[in-house]
């Protein structure tokens, strides 16, 4: 039996007074806990959709709906991550990583405290959990959003490029941990790329847009090629190397500029 619905893009058309940034009909159905890439040119719309999803923005068509019932005011339900490192630099790392249960009034402090542990060890920053974040390096700063989000008791993590402001060998050092993570602590995950490589090695599913309005072009199985174990030998691998280039020359017939992608 096929796993249930559990994010649904309904109908949905987003326009900004005349600019029309999302096209009608925008329909997607992700399940639980699946990993997927939104990859398209620069300006397509690809964040106003996560932010559909957020809940900072309203579908001017259309509904979403998570676990059946319609998406309203931000919730910490869904926890977003996004480029700018948006942790508080007068906490510590624990601090910044424990801000995220602050409200959650349904846990005792013991609860949370083994929750903060737990999350600290699962991004890798425990032996830096009293340094200031001023202090560790951006990849680090990334990781604390990370943990600070899924802390936070996030079902759905929302990440715009958050590893766009990193060099190449954390990015690459990241990408493997988000899937490590996305692993041992199941999340359903939207990621918004257009970085063709880092898309096809986090993604379980690939959705590519076109240039504005956004317009879903493909929908492409990457765990039906891949397999869920990401490793870096799967990088270099020529069954990645084939992937990535089918998908590239996807988003050049998609754009008609490569040098965008
Ligand atoms: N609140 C807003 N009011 C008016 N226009 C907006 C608003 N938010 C986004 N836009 C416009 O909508 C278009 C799509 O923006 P969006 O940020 O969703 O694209 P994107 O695909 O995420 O791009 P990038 O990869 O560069 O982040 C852009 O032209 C942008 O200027």
């Amino acid at each position: 039996m096929a796993p249930a619905p559990y994010l649904v893009f309904d109908g949905v058309a987003k326009y900004f007074g005349d600019l029309e940034v999302v096209a009608p009909s925008f329909n997607l159905t992700i399940r639980r806990n699946e990993f997927v890439v939104f990859l398209g040119p620069s300006g397509s719309g690809k964040t106003t959709l996560m932010r559909m999803v957020g809940g900072l923005e309203t579908p001017s068509v259309g509904e979403i709906r998570l676990d059946g019932q319609p998406i309203g005011a931000p919730d910490r339900e869904r926890g977003m991550v996004f480029q700018s490192y948006s942790s508080f630099p007068w906490l510590t790392v624990s601090e910044n990583v424990a801000y995220g249960m602050k409200y959650r009034n349904d846990m005792t402090p013991e609860r949370k405290k083994k929750r903060l542990d737990h999350y600290l060890e699962l991004v890798g920053l425990t032996d830096f959990a009293d340094f200031y974040p001023n202090k560790v390096s951006g990849g680090m700063r990334q990781r604390i959003a990370i943990a600070r989000t899924l802390a936070a008791g996030s079902e759905v993590l929302l990440m715009d490029e958050p590893f766009g402001a990193l060099d190449a060998q954390r990015r690459e050092g990241l990408q493997l941990e988000l899937r490590r993570i996305h692993r041992q602590d199941a999340k359903t995950i939207i990621f918004v790329t257009h970085d063709v490589d880092e898309a096809v090695f986090l993604a379980d599913r690939i959705v590519v847009f076109s240039n504005r309005p956004a317009r879903m072009l493909e929908d492409v199985d990457i765990s039906a090629e891949l397999g869920p174990d990401r490793t870096i030998a799967l990088r270099d691998s020529e069954q990645f190397f084939k992937l990535r280039t089918r998908i590239l020359r996807m988003v050049r017939a998609a754009t008609g500029e490569e040098e965008k992608v």
